[in-house]
């Protein structure tokens, strides 16, 4: 993130009236949604000792957007992002990519949804050790029985900075090489919704600015959507809004986060308390 974007947005840093404010805006905007949640809960076993993992979250995420994703251990996120990519099903609600509606599809559809629609990174970067970064990054689609597209694929990894290295494994790679890797392979099929679980969560300081600020030109250079999980501030100050989660419900909205704004958010939430 260049420094001009972290000061311009300190001084839109957000309080909770200023956010309800664009909320409001946004919920008449024309702008198509990427994914929509409606009153979507999630309950986990059954009885007693029955979990609600996430309480009626209803909430629209725009086409082009990034989206972090924070709040308290146990609050709901990967939930709300297995939910929101098809990966689990929600006890009740409705949940939309690209106005796909998930539960009336079966397990086969759904599949197939996830593989030609979604991009997913996970912060254990989940690379075949035995195949080379170039087969990494293709196989997605040869699972899905396509072929490359050469140009797309040179762009990706040119993009990604692994010019020199597509024949090398992933074992022959740094942490964050390798995340460059995942992305790539994320991004090839062109999906709707790149969804991201900790990207940078197994990075030093140093790597994570790197990889962050790829995924960030993959918005403002591709028009990428983004969805990301993230403990980090810094990380969700990437992004430009912020849904913070606390005990399954969305209990904020922000815009033009800044990592010291999401930091104070966290604090109010009692994330750091334990
Ligand atoms: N498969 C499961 N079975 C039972 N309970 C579950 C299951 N998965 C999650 N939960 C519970 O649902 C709640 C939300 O979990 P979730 O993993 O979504 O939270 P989180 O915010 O991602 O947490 P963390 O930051 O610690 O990864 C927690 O109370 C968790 O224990």
């Amino acid at each position: 993130m260049s420094e001009a974007k972290s000061s311009g947005a300190e001084a839109k840093s957000s309080g909770v009236g200023a956010s309800n404010n664009r909320v409001e805006a946004k919920r008449t905007s024309s702008r198509a949604d990427a994914i929509s949640l409606e009153a979507v809960s999630k309950v986990y076993g059954k009885g007693r000792g029955a979990v609600a993992a996430l309480r009626e979250v209803t909430v629209r995420l725009p086409k082009g957007g990034f989206t972090a994703v924070m709040g308290p251990s146990g609050s709901g996120k990967s939930t709300f992002l297995h939910c929101a990519a098809g990966l689990d099903t929600p006890t009740a609600g409705t949940v939309r990519l690209g106005g796909t509606e998930l539960s009336g599809l079966s397990e086969r559809k759904l599949t197939e949804l996830r593989r030609e629609r979604a991009g997913f990174v996970f912060q254990a970067f989940n690379l075949v050790p035995a195949l080379t970064v170039e087969q990494n990054i293709t196989l997605p689609l040869r699972l899905a029985g396509r072929r490359a597209d050469l140009g797309r694929l040179a762009e990706l990894i040119h993009r990604v900075g692994l010019g020199e290295r597509i024949e090398h494994r992933p074992g022959q790679l740094s942490g964050g090489q390798q995340q460059r890797v995942a992305i790539a392979r994320a991004l090839i099929s062109d999906p709707e919704v790149l969804f991201a679980d900790e990207p940078t969560g197994a990075l030093d300081t140093l790597t994570a600015r790197e990889v962050l600020t790829l995924l960030r030109q993959t918005v403002d250079e591709l028009g990428q959507t983004i969805v990301m999980v993230t403990h980090d501030p810094v990380a969700a100050a990437y992004a430009d809004e912020v849904l913070f989660l606390a005990d399954g419900r969305i209990a904020d909205t922000m815009y033009a986060p800044t990592a010291a704004a999401v930091a104070d958010r966290m604090i109010h939430l009692g994330a750091w308390n334990r």
